[in-house]
């Protein structure tokens, strides 16, 4: 298996890639550490899959540099990069067992048979899917499927291994188990791994760091956490979190007592942050409760004040009956102000 001592890190410098006409990355630079499990999110059409391509050398690049550790890396081929991608569609070959699958790529580079099954079954047993070694594809569930993708990657003993979307196709409750496994899995065996995913909940709960990909440029790159809580820009502070930032102008009608957004500017505030109190009488910090989503443990309570529209997030049974108006209470340390041109300020 991948472990540290194989492993590179990866370095893009002013990546820039092409599709005819469309630009899919405008010069991207990005550090992945090496045994990092860095998530890459963004919109559809950001340039994630582009991103992945680039490093697995199947795009070819128009400007910048691809590094693995210290080694250029921008003109090899991919079957000479050592990297290992798991597809969305786990590009499984119907035909083989799950021993045969996982053994093609070693076969491939010439391993002998008796040599590859031996290493296939370990990597199976190393993602949990030894025990089904002589089963086709057709005869797997989605999580099985893709025990084998990741088994068949890692069985190439990858300086990277590149995941596109690995999980789109399982529903919600084993993907939420799967990506614990996965979480467990790189911890284990090590490596570089750079994972791309449409969901919020699963980008925070496995990275290291999440690079923020919009419109083929990396806008930030952090630790979930900082992400989330310091957001670069206002689109990182809409994109990313399970509920976008409540983003105001500078000359909304209403602000928090202190809060002095930028000429132009915005001010922002998370939906976590948005406390809610009944109605008083001389308070202007007064809404207008539109709707009320239950979300289990939360509320999601849709508001409008001042004519701009609010999500306030509350556990279940703090804010019950709450209707028509109500005040809103932001604490001004709680609040995001960004420039005219969207970037953060300190
Ligand atoms: N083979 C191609 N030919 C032409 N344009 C392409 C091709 N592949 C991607 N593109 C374009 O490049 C841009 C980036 O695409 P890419 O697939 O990398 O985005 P993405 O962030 O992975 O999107 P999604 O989340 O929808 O998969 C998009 O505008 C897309 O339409």
């Amino acid at each position: 298996m991948t472990d540290l001592a194989t492993a590179d890190g990866v370095r893009l410098s002013g990546l820039k890639v092409a599709h005819g006409d469309v630009v899919a990355l405008r010069g991207v630079d990005l550090t992945v550490r090496r045994g990092e499990l860095l998530v890459v999110v963004g919109p559809s059409g950001a340039g994630k899959s582009t991103l992945l391509r680039a490093v697995a050398g199947l795009e070819n690049p128009c400007a910048g540099t691809v590094h693995f550790g210290d080694r250029e890396v921008t003109r090899v081929r991919p079957g000479e990069r050592q990297v290992a991608m798991v597809f969305q569609s786990y590009a499984l070959f119907p035909h083989l067992d799950v021993a045969a699958n996982i053994a093609f790529g070693l076969r491939a580079r010439g391993v002998r048979s008796a040599e590859a099954r031996r290493l296939a079954a370990a990597a199976a047993t190393v993602v949990g899917c030894g025990h089904l070694l002589a089963r086709r594809p057709a005869q797997l569930s989605g999580g099985e499927r893709q025990r084998v993708a990741l088994a068949r990657a890692l069985v190439r003993e990858p300086k990277v291994l590149l995941l596109d979307e690995p999980m789109s196709q399982l529903d919600p409750q084993l993907r939420v188990s799967m990506r614990a496994e996965l979480r467990a899995l790189h911890d284990r065996v090590g490596g570089t791994t750079i994972h791309v995913t449409h969901d919020q909940a699963e980008a925070m709960a496995l990275a290291d760091r999440l690079a923020v990909l919009n419109d083929g440029v990396v806008v930030q790159v952090g630790t979930p956490t900082q992400v989330w809580g310091a957001p670069a820009t206002d689109f990182v502070a809409r994109f990313v979190g399970a509920l976008p930032m409540n983003l105001f102008p500078a000359d909304a009608p209403w602000r928090p007592a202190g809060v002095r957004p930028p000429t132009g500017g915005q001010w922002g505030v998370r939906a976590e942050a948005v406390g809610l109190a009944p109605a008083g009488a001389d308070d202007d910090g007064q809404a207008e409760v539109v709707r009320v989503e239950p979300m289990g443990a939360d509320l999601h309570v849709h508001l409008r004040v001042g004519g701009n529209p609010l999500v306030a997030r509350a556990p279940a049974g703090t804010v019950d009956g709450l209707t028509g108006r109500v005040t809103l209470r932001v604490d001004p340390a709680a609040v995001h102000l960004f420039d005219a041109d969207g970037r953060r300020l300190p």
